[in-house]
């Protein structure tokens, strides 16, 4: 398994908003940590290697167990993963070999493992990401050329390069790449590996601030857009200071506000996901 990772002081810049850039190279990196332990307890990966010049991240995943080596192209991410499959096959050329983004942080072993086993079946297979536009999975058989096309629309160039798309339902955790504070929102809810919940939780116990919301009376619902671009759902009654409210069965929001009507500030400090 080649895992690519940029340096942890460029990651993830979208997931923005004040918050973000104060923790987001560390997310960045809890969600690398807890991609990697994933593939490495995942029984169909032999071993992992991760692309990366950044040393705090190259340290981390190495303690992890997986093998570390230079971005030695510098030259994206396509050629660092193909640089990954080259270092992989220079010790054995016949080694299958698969891609992986390491923004995976709700990655199950179990679920990968019946991705890899369903991706054996082609030369080139890939797993499209959650939203059905980008990759998160390529693969390549022994003998096949890697031929990375990831960025953006991914999914369609990987399509017409002749890669095989693994149509496997119930793998939701191997297409749910963290990329938006949604993104990072829709991992949670399937459940976040353990270096990602402790940011996460450090996220919001730090106070996260929300300056826009809906609130319609009449349904007792509305929603909250974090300064990070979080959308929260709730269904609630109105807001009001230092209250409980519940957001999401299983998550607890205590809220305050300051100043009144719809352009009130709310500060979300405390999030306690049971
Ligand atoms: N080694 C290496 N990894 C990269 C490079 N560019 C991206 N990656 C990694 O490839 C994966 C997907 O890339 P992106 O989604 O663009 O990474 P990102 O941190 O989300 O970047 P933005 O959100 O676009 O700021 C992530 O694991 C990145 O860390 C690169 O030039 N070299
Ligand atoms: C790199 C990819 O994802 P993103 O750019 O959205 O992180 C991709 O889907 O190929």
């Amino acid at each position: 398994m080649v895992v690519p990772l940029k340096p942890l002081r460029l990651a993830k810049s979208r997931l923005a908003g004040a918050m973000g850039s104060a923790l987001r190279p560390r997310l960045a990196l809890a969600f690398a940590q807890d991609t990697v332990a994933a593939a490495l307890a995942c029984p169909a990966v032999r071993d992992v290697v991760v692309v990366t010049d950044d040393p705090t991240a190259g340290a981390e995943l190495a303690a992890l167990g997986a093998r570390v080596v230079p971005d030695a192209p510098a030259a994206g991410l396509n050629a660092a993963l193909a640089h990954g499959a080259a270092v992989v096959r220079a010790a054995d050329p016949r080694a299958p070999v698969a891609a992986l983004n390491a923004d995976l942080p709700a990655l199950r072993p179990a679920e990968l493992a019946r991705v890899l086993g369903a991706a054996r079946a082609f030369p080139r297979a890939f797993l499209a990401d959650a939203a059905g536009i980008g990759t998160t999975l390529l693969a390549a058989a022994p003998g096949a050329e890697l031929n990375p096309a990831f960025g953006g629309p991914s999914r369609a160039r990987h399509l017409s390069s002749g890669a095989v798309e693994i149509p496997l339902t119930g793998v939701d955790s191997v297409r749910r790449d963290v990329d938006t504070g949604a993104d990072l929102l829709a991992a949670a809810e399937l459940g976040l590996g353990p270096r990602t919940a402790a940011r996460y939780a450090d996220r919001y116990a730090a106070g996260m601030q929300a300056t826009a919301y809906t609130y319609e009376s009449e349904t007792r619902s509305g929603s909250v857009l974090l300064d990070d671009g979080t959308p929260v759902e709730f269904d609630a009654p109105a807001f009001d200071a230092g209250g409980l409210r519940l957001l999401r069965p299983g998550q607890r929001v205590r809220i305050e506000t300051e100043g009144e009507g719809p352009a009130r500030r709310i500060t979300l400090v405390t999030l306690q996901t049971f």
